[in-house]
């Protein structure tokens, strides 16, 4: 599920290889609509073909099969193409599926036996030229491939021993250029792809990641606390929100220096980090010393405790701070709570727990102050 070792290995990616696999089926159904406008305008000549060879209620019959089997397929991917669903909790189902769109056009093998050598020819042509339609898209997830192209040359192969000798000789070398073709072309396009993906997957994390701290940045804080308030403004719910700010950062640097300054806020992040245990919630890097907390569906009284036991988790780094009044380095919190309302401004929500926060650190700091926004 994950890239090959090589494309993996490539330096100064940075990645997540969940994602990447994600990010990849995705790439399978990305253009699932105009895949299936394709194999419904390629089956139209191939049914064509097969009604030539045979009769035309073969062709029209065989076509029903493949839309049926290319529209099953489409519709396994609607919720991965929407990202309504965990991509990759259902592979063994995008596998089966690829296979059976495979069939479909496998399926026209059946009528191979009853056809002239010459419109044999023609409708093997048009199944490679199927699968070869299909590489560009399925080859990023290796086993929906192989899935699909097993399903439309595995019944080829069965009726082998059915065809007259001299279609057989043409059949098996079809069979086998078309494979050998395929393998190298799908190693290089999936190599290709991957590497376009894992770009990708990489700047999208590098440009959500704050690089010194490794958590969130102001962009994610953004992104989740606009999130946030919608869904409790749907849900009728609480939202709080926390911005923390290191104290006497300024006299910790001029004193210890710079790189002990980032040191220092690297393992605040780690401290901050620590506390927030609930999936729906967001601790990011707000801007140089400050951090912001979004806390989902948390009263007031909730996420005041959380501020609390934030402020002793960083006590509790003992990083020692002779110019601080607290001789070790601490953090004041500003939070406020709000139960969002059509009409309301989130800007004044923010305002509010900055107003706090000023008034933690008016008030003596490595302490914590809240405000309920009505
Ligand atoms: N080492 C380091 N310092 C930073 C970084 N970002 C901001 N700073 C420093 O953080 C300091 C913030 O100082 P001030 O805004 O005066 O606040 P303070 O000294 O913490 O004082 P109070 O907030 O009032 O307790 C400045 O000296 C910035 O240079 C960073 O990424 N690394």
């Amino acid at each position: 599920m994950t890239a090959e070792k090589p494309v993996l290995a490539t330096p100064g990616l940075k990645f997540d290889p969940h994602a990447l696999a994600s990010e990849q089926l995705q790439h399978v159904y990305r253009d699932r609509n105009s895949g299936l406008y394709t194999t419904l305008l390629g089956g139209l000549l191939q049914a064509m073909l097969i009604g030539w060879g045979t009769k035309f209620v073969f062709g029209a019959a065989w076509y029903g099969w493949l839309a049926t089997a290319s529209f099953w397929h489409w519709w396994i991917g609607r919720p991965v193409h929407a990202r309504t669903a965990t991509p990759l909790a259902g592979i063994p189902l995008h596998v089966a599926a690829a296979a059976v769109a495979g069939i479909g056009w496998g399926g026209a093998a059946l009528m191979l036996p009853h056809m002239a050598l010459s419109a044999q020819a023609a409708v093997l042509v048009v199944m490679v030229i199927a699968v070869n339609t299909a590489l560009p898209r399925l080859v990023i997830f290796m086993p929906l491939f192989y899935a699909f192209a097993a399903g439309v040359f595995l019944p080829v192969v069965l009726v082998l021993p059915f065809l007259a000798p001299s279609a057989q000789g043409l059949t098996a070398v079809v069979l086998i250029a078309s494979t050998l073709m395929l393998g190298l072309t799908a190693r290089n396009v999936r190599a290709v792809l991957v590497r376009i993906l894992l770009k990708q997957v990489s700047f999208e994390q590098v440009s959500w990641e704050d690089r010194l701290t490794g958590l969130g940045n102001r962009r994610r804080f953004d992104e989740a606390l606009d999130a946030a308030w919608q869904h409790a403004l749907q849900l009728g719910v609480p939202l709080s929100l926390m911005i923390l700010d290191v104290d006497y950062f300024k006299k910790f640097n001029d004193t210890y220096g710079h790189t002990a300054g980032d040191d220092c806020l690297r393992k605040v992040a780690t401290a901050l980090a620590g506390c927030v245990k609930r999936a729906g919630d967001t601790v990011a890097r707000y801007g140089g010393e400050e951090f912001a907390a979004v806390l989902f569906h948390a009263p007031m009284a909730d996420a005041r405790q959380m501020g609390e036991n934030m402020c002793k988790a960083v006590r509790a780094m003992d990083i020692k701070h002779e110019q601080s009044t607290h001789r070790w380095v601490t953090i004041s919190v500003g939070g406020a709570t709000i139960m969002p309302k059509v009409g309301m401004s989130m800007q004044a929500f923010v305002e509010t727990a900055d107003a706090a926060l000023y008034l933690a650190k008016e008030s003596g700091r490595n302490r914590v102050e809240w405000k309920m926004v009505a």
